[in-house]
């Protein structure tokens, strides 16, 4: 099982601010940086997470996930059709990937994922999305056809409404801005991990 608490970052100098706080499990979402400045940005936060008994989970960059002896991969549905699957297996990565719809659950189910993500929960201000707002009850009906497989809550999640999420059957909550847009984002760190203990 995965913890209950999953922060997404772009940059690891958060990572640098949230781990000592006790976060656990963690995202770097990094788009739009040249290969090898990537490349430092990773390592770096394999690094910390490393030092810190945290599992970091990487977006999109699969290839540099193995090169970079990664534990975890996280793929959406796009990401998926250019990824080598045997290659992410092959080099023990976990994966979670993105579902919005019953067609993209049936296709993320048939890579056997370490977790499966629903959002837009609420309304996301993070990014443009074809969904608007998925609502709760989607995930009480995520959690039955994922069978078994953990389900994570993404898309305008806040502390306020991640016991709702959780109540509804998610099994973890994924969360950017609530975190990043925060006056005192390590203060906001801190009633998260108290909402998700
Ligand atoms: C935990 C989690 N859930 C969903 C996403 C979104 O992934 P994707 O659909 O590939 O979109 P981008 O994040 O790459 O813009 C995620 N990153 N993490
Ligand atoms: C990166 C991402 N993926 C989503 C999905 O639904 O797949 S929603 C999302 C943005 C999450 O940011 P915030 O917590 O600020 O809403
Ligand atoms: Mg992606």
């Amino acid at each position: 099982m995965i913890p209950r608490f999953y922060p997404i970052f772009d940059h690891p100098d958060w990572l640098r601010r949230a781990l000592p706080l006790g976060v656990k499990f963690v995202q770097l979402r990094i788009k739009d940086q040249p290969q090898d400045r990537l490349r430092e940005m990773l390592a770096e936060g394999r690094d910390l997470c490393r030092a810190h008994g945290a599992q970091l989970v990487v977006n999109d960059h699969w290839q540099l996930a193995i090169e970079l002896g990664f534990d975890w991969l996280h793929l959406g549905q796009e990401d998926l059709e250019s990824a080598d699957l045997m290659a992410i297996r092959g080099a023990g990565l976990k994966l979670g990937v993105s579902t919005h719809d019953e067609a993209e659950l049936d296709r993320a189910l048939t890579v056997i994922p370490d977790y499966i993500a629903l959002g837009p929960v609420w309304p996301t201000i993070l990014k443009k999305m074809k969904w608007h707002q998925q609502g709760v009850e989607k995930l009480t009906e995520w959690k039955r056809l994922c069978a078994g497989v953990p389900l994570v809550a993404i898309g305008g999640l806040s502390v306020e409404r991640a016991p709702l999420a959780l109540a509804a059957g998610a099994d973890c909550v994924s969360v950017v801005t609530d975190i990043t847009l925060n006056a005192d984002p390590e203060a906001r760190i801190g009633q998260w991990l108290e909402a998700t203990a």
